[in-house]
């Protein structure tokens, strides 16, 4: 095995890319087959180099110019047992042991893969505080990456509420606490000016997927500073799991400006900044810089995706970026594609064209506009209205009341389109007596926001009414799924952000989805890469919705469920894929090229595959 380590590496030593790439790469040249894990590399062209590249351009540097001294090892040992993208622990075979200079160091059994899973599951499976089913999974991340995928691809469903929402958000809480290695790159206003070279820090070249966060807004659990790191963590997390892009090309990155959470700045374990959050010129010339140090470091086709931005700076960003950079909001853009597939699918239960809904929003922040815009957007694709009078079903409360035309002189940008003309109407339930929506959409990030009076009024309307309760993480939920069946009698078609186990009510088991962004993002992100997408375009977020609804089988319709089970997500996700990519290509917006045929089976032979490998 080649390796490649960089010395005093505080992060992972995580390894071997340069050499790996280069073979990989020549291989690639040489033959055009598509190797599992490898097809997106070996998509990309040549180099006149002969595919080694210069990435820093350490070669060309003159005397006067700073180089990063990178070195190159074979790694073996107890460096080996200690390089999670390498390590198998008790799985590696005798001739490993042999060959690789570990005898004695592991004790004499030789583990397969499948035992070690069910070994770590048994394990995991015996702690009753999900905080700390978090932490064993992060402590195996850190020590043995492919079997930490393979236990979350094999066990999805169980795992993804630990490292995901909800305990993801606990984490984020608790973050300084329960810090042991660094995850991912920390930029903060003490690199003004240097985040280029921060950039250079990492060990990895050949980054596809960037997620930042600014940690303002950390799921509903609000300014959590740089310990909203978690979040890029967990996300890009399923990335690899649920997506299948490699985790050597993933890049967590938080970008500290501070916080004004006042018991984060008075909690002594605080790991970030301990000051008030920059705002205004200072914020944006750090993003600013940021912005094209990714850029002028990964190229045209790294995709940037922000995650839990406070609503202000989120639009902002991406109305400022979307045009120079490849650029997605998850919880604008994400949220929307993903709640409108389960209104696409839900129409096979409720009856009717989207047109023919009339839609209510509680909150109308990044979730609330995001979503409501989709809709629009994909009622006008399917009517030929203008998207201005398609936007007239849609109705928005937020915190002062319904968003009405009395109210545009004080509204934020992001708000005035959904200023219809009505009186106005202060609280949500008068609201959904006024309106007469077929379909509640909570987006708040406040919990119990949905009460039983409010529940009850939609059953009174509805035969079905459809209820979405997005907000995470579970504590921000605006009901609860039992109470969304009972409060209804059993009518609701229900939804949430959050998981909720399934509820008997009157000898009946109703089954709810979770309408989420994971979802949608992996395979978003995945289709991009694949087709070396260089924008994101609306149309993209219309192809991964009707791709996601399309793949609700009638066995899930007859349940009531309005998603797939996320069992299903790795296959799921090369549908979405492949719907983006074909997109991306019939936009003019693809790179890699030219077409392949058959983009779902590309798809699935560009994802990962968390199975070890052996070595030579
Ligand atoms: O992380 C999640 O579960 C969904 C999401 O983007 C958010 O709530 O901000
Ligand atoms: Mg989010």
């Amino acid at each position: 095995m080649i390796s490649l380590h960089r010395h005093n590496n505080l992060l992972h030593p995580t390894t071997a890319r340069r050499v790996v790439l280069g073979v990989r790469k020549l291989l690639a040249v040489m033959s055009s087959t598509l190797v599992n894990g490898g097809g997106v590399e070996a998509s990309a062209p040549a180099t006149a180099d002969g595919g080694v590249r210069d990435f820093y351009g350490e070669e060309r540097a003159t005397e006067d110019q700073l180089i990063t001294p990178w070195a190159f090892s074979v790694s073996s040992g107890c460096t080996l047992l200690r390089d999670p993208r390498y390590n198998k622990g008790l799985a590696f075979t005798e001739k490993e042991r042999d060959a690789h200079y570990l005898r004695g160091l592991l004790p004499p059994a030789v583990f397969n893969q499948e035992l070690q899973e069910k070994r770590l599951m048994h394990n995991l499976r015996q702690y009753e505080v999900p905080l700390h089913r978090y932490m064993a999974l992060m402590d195996l991340q850190e020590r043995n990456e492919r079997l930490f995928y393979k236990l979350l691809i094999d066990n999805v469903e169980e795992l993804l509420p630990v490292v995901y929402t909800p305990t993801v958000g606990e984490a984020c809480q608790k973050y300084g606490s329960i810090f042991r290695r660094p995850q991912g790159l920390y930029i903060s206003l003490k690199e003004k000016g240097k985040i280029l070279e921060v950039l250079k820090n990492w060990p990895e070249k050949n980054i596809q997927v960037i997620v930042v966060t600014d940690g303002e807004r950390i799921l509903g659990l609000g300014d959590l500073g740089c310990q909203g790191m978690g979040i890029p963590v967990g996300k890009l997390s399923l990335y690899t799991a649920l997506g299948g892009v490699r985790p050597s090309s993933c890049l967590p990155i938080t970008i500290d400006v501070g916080t004004s959470n006042e018991k984060l700045l008075n909690d002594e374990f605080y790991i970030g900044l301990r000051q008030k959050r920059a705002t205004g010129k200072e914020y944006a010339e750090l993003l600013d810089e940021f912005m094209h140090a990714v850029k002028q470091n990964y190229g045209e086709k790294v995709l940037i995706q922000f995650e839990d931005f406070a609503n202000h700076n989120a639009f902002d960003l991406l109305a400022k970026y979307s045009s120079s950079h490849l650029v997605f909001n998850d919880d604008i853009q994400g949220t929307a594609s993903v709640v409108l597939a389960g209104l696409l699918a839900s129409l096979k239960l409720v009856g009717g064209t989207l047109a023919d809904h009339t839609f209510l929003f509680l909150g109308a922040g990044e979730a609330g506009t995001g979503i409501a815009e989709l809709i629009a957007l994909e009622i006008s694709k399917q009517t030929k209205a203008p998207v201005e009078e398609t936007r007239k079903k849609i109705w928005l409360v937020d915190s002062k009341g319904l968003i009405v035309s009395s109210r545009l002189g004080s509204l934020q940008h992001f708000k005035k389109p959904w200023a219809h003309e009505h009186e106005p109407v202060k609280e949500l339930v008068d609201a959904v007596k006024a309106i007469k929506p077929t379909v509640l959409i909570g987006s708040s990030g406040a919990g119990k926001t949905f009460t039983k009076e409010v529940v009850e009024t939609m059953a009174s309307l509805n035969k079905k009414p459809l209820i979405l309760a997005l907000s995470n993480p579970t504590s921000q939920s605006e009901c609860t799924a039992e109470e969304a069946y009972t409060w209804s009698k059993g009518q609701a078609i229900f939804a949430s952000g959050s998981p909720f186990d399934p509820v008997e009510y009157e000898g009946k088991v109703f089954v709810p989805g979770q309408a989420n962004n994971a979802y949608i993002f992996p395979g978003f992100g995945l289709g991009l890469i694949m087709s070396g997408a260089i924008r994101v375009r609306d149309e993209m977020l219309l192809a991964a919705s009707e791709a996601l609804a399309a793949q609700v089988s009638q066995e899930n319709y007859d349940k009531g469920l309005i998603y797939p089970p996320f069992t299903d997500i790795r296959k799921i996700s090369a549908h979405i894929a492949a719907k983006v990519a074909a997109k991306a290509y019939e936009l003019g917006l693809a790179s890699h090229l030219p077409q392949p045929k058959d983009l779902v089976k590309y798809a699935e032979s560009c994802m990962y595959s968390p199975g070890y490998r052996n070595y030579r």
